[in-house]
């Protein structure tokens, strides 16, 4: 066998497809509502980059931040503008109060949205039996609705390979979770032990991801430049290790550029994700909900100009 020739993977049976997930921002205008049509022209565009599956609320959506009224205002939008599109609307749901999770679904369902992105309740860390009445009341609750875990810290509690074994074994309905972080242990672990679900990786461990299994690309910084992402992501499915490593590494560069142009200060991932969102239109605002802290306009400013310099061809001209 040649060099570069790899084994094919073992048969991907992920219930939800192998792809690029992306997040969609809300732009809020001065007092604090959504700017819809600068909101539509943004899923418009990613839609139009061939980022297809897309969701809002999650921590770059502000999903912890929103109240119900700018909750269903911003599925209202979401929902049609991309459905316009025909793309099937996504929508997280982050609180620490399950009935709200619960409301949030059903007025979610009442809208025909069925494909939805659960995070634990935070103020507490979920013990054994509390996971199991959340994952009975979410995707028990709603079998005709399907649902991807956000994995996170804050939410008190990382869920493991052997946790999702568990849970997709009990909810058909489960179908993919996004992991913020995985160390390669976990990678593997998740892949053995829990193939039915999607797991989607942001840029750093995608390159590995993908080499030992179906990895999704959960994408953040490399949606500055979406046809670069595609590459990324093809790259991965392709197994091609040179590809990989080579815009991995022009990644990471990218992100301490970020890192250093944002400084101390701001540290929610809208404050991150709205400066992508903006070197794709300048129009889009930076601000987060209160209390949350934007990123400036100097900072913006200052990513853009490294960008250029350094990175161009992830700047579009
Ligand atoms: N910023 C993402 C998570 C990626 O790490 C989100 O919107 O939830």
């Amino acid at each position: 066998m040649d060099r570069t020739e790899r084994e094919p993977l073992s048969t991907d049976e992920a219930r939800y497809p192998r792809t690029v997930l992306a997040a969609c921002c809300v732009p809020w205008d001065e007092s604090g509502e959504v700017a819809e049509e600068l909101f539509r022209a943004s899923i418009a565009d990613q839609v139009a980059q061939d980022l297809r599956h897309l969701y809002v609320f999650g921590t770059a959506g502000e999903g912890y931040a929103v109240d119900e009224r700018r909750f269903d205002q911003v599925v209202d939008v979401f929902a049609d503008e991309s459905r316009r599109h025909g793309v099937d609307p996504m929508v997280g749901l982050i609180s620490p109060s399950l009935p709200v999770v619960i409301g949030r679904i059903e007025r979610c369902v009442a809208r025909g949205i069925r494909s939805f992105q659960l995070s634990l309740p935070s103020w507490g860390a979920l013990n054994d039996a509390e996971l199991a009445t959340f994952f009975a009341q979410t995707c028990g609750r709603f079998p005709e609705a399907e649902f991807l875990h956000y994995n996170l810290a804050r939410s008190g509690r990382m869920l493991t390979p052997d946790d999702y074994a568990t849970l997709a074994a009990a909810h058909p309905n489960l179908v993919a979770v996004k992991h913020t972080r995985a160390d390669y242990a976990t990678v593997h672990g998740l892949f053995a032990k829990a193939p039915a679900l999607r797991h989607f990786v942001t840029e750093a461990t995608y390159s590995y991801a993908s080499l030992v299994g179906p990895a999704g690309f959960l994408v953040s910084i490399a949606s500055v430049r979406p046809r670069l992402a595609r590459e990324y992501f093809d790259a991965g499915v392709a197994r091609d290790a040179d590809a990989l490593l080579a815009i991995c590494a022009e990644l990471l560069e990218m992100s301490g550029e970020l890192r250093r142009a944002v400084g101390p200060g701001p540290h929610m991932d809208g404050a991150f994700d709205k400066i992508f969102a903006k070197v794709r239109d300048p129009r889009f605002p930076l601000a987060l909900l209160p209390p949350y802290q934007g990123a400036s306009d100097a900072a913006f400013q200052a990513f853009r100009a490294a960008l250029r310099e350094r990175h161009p061809r992830w700047v579009e001209a």
